[in-house]
């Protein structure tokens, strides 16, 4: 895809922002298991956090394929922030830009899309992830409010965020289609973060278990209509997913990036390892697989700003980058033989960071459940 002026000069804007801002900290942000709170602000600052949300409420109306391509920027300097900035951008605040009211676009989508405040979501349980219908979290109506009880699990920005889409059963008769979505800020009382992930990479960002304890949301935050939760979580983790494939993509040529430069400087059997052709020919396919993800990923993101149907793509897109994007990062581990290994490069960094793609926002398998149901069903 060849991009046009607007395009390259966000893509652009961003990589200085990401190689100056982002980068550097990243292994301190790491190390402390937290952002700087200032960051989110300086990401608003250039217009990050409302990407795909239209000016007449603050967005900056980038679109999915300038928001592919910022999330490869950051994803470059930092994957954690680019989770939650992916995370923020479509399945946070997307929810509530398609299916939200006048009065919900007012007091909940302006501000986020101002950057003040940080959007999370809340579909997965300690006991379901990839069958995503068969949740436990109970919604009863009392009076004019509903009362949420039930747990969640993996939330990313669980803590530090502060406005939630949370997926409940209002009616426990109907399967998926009693499902109901609900718009969460995070400080309402039996709001309870109840415990952390330790996880392997993409420590700065916070990935939460929640427990709703008597949580009593007014009805007035309920997204669309009860019963539609299911089909509202689904549609949104539609672009997600293609959050997700940048991510992979931006981490990806991180990785190649560092191993090109160390090739060519380090030297074996008296010339830079980059002249041996085993390592040549290795950057040569990793180079290859970086750019087919990312021709895929935009492809995806100008179909959804095209308002065209995406589904079989995104999730195409999704399962390709973030299996290429293992390789890739394990391959540079590979360029850079024994110092891949250690926290002096950066390349351990990003394969740690990039595993969780393979499951977070939908599982490898079941993105080829929905790929081989549109190709089989057409
Ligand atoms: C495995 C699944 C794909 C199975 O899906 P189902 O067979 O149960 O659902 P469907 O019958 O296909 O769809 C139900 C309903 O929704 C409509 N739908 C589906 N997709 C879309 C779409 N893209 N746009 C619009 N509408 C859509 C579909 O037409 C049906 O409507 P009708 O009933 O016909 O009216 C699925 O369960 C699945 O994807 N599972 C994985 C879930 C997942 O990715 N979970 C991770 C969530 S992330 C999280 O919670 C952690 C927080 S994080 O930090 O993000």
């Amino acid at each position: 895809m060849i991009l046009n002026e607007e395009q390259t000069l966000i893509r652009d804007m961003v990589r200085n922002f990401a190689q100056d801002r982002i980068a550097p900290n990243a292994r301190e942000w790491e190390a402390n298991e937290a952002f700087p709170p200032e960051i989110f602000a300086e990401m608003a600052e250039l217009g990050l956090m409302g990407m795909v949300a239209p000016a007449e409420i603050g967005g900056s109306e980038i679109g999915y394929v300038g928001l592919a391509l910022a999330l490869e920027e950051i994803a470059a300097g930092d994957g954690a922030l680019s989770t939650v900035l992916s995370v923020h951008n479509s399945v946070g605040y997307g929810p509530i830009l398609k299916f939200g009211n006048n009065e919900q676009k007012e007091k909940f989508l302006a501000p986020m899309v101002a950057g003040e405040k940080l959007g999370c979501f809340a579909l997965t349980e300690p006991h379901t992830g990839s069958d995503a219908s068969a949740l436990k979290c109970r919604a009863k109506r009392d009076g004019d409010h509903y009362v949420l009880n039930g747990t969640k699990q993996f939330i990313t920005s669980g803590k530090i965020g502060d406005t939630l889409i949370a997926f409940a059963v209002t009616d426990p008769d109907k399967g998926g289609k009693g499902i109901s979505a609900f718009i969460v800020p995070t400080d309402t009382p039996g709001y309870i973060v109840s415990s952390l992930e330790h996880k392997m990479g993409q420590k700065a960002s916070d990935t939460a278990q929640i427990v709703f304890e008597d949580m009593r949301i007014p009805a007035e935050n309920l997204l669309g209509e009860e019963g539609m939760g299911y089909k509202i979580a689904l549609s949104n983790l539609e672009s997600g997913r293609i959050g997700i494939a940048s991510q992979c993509v931006g981490m990806a040529r991180a990785a190649l990036d560092a191993a090109v430069e160390y090739a060519k400087e380090r030297v074996a059997f008296g010339k830079p390892i980059c002249e041996h052709q085993a390592i040549a020919f290795k950057l040569a396919d990793m180079a290859t697989q970086v750019h087919a993800a990312r021709q895929m990923v935009l492809h995806a993101a100008s179909l959804k700003d095209a308002d065209q149907p995406c589904l079989k793509e995104a999730s195409m897109a999704k399962v390709f980058a973030s299996e290429m994007a293992e390789r890739v990062c394990s391959d540079a581990i590979q360029v850079f033989g024994g110092y891949g290994y250690s926290s002096e490069f950066p390349v351990e960094k990003y394969y740690r960071d990039v595993r969780i793609c393979q499951i977070y926002e939908g599982t490898s398998e079941v993105q080829k459940i929905v790929i081989s149901r549109a190709v089989i069903n057409g």
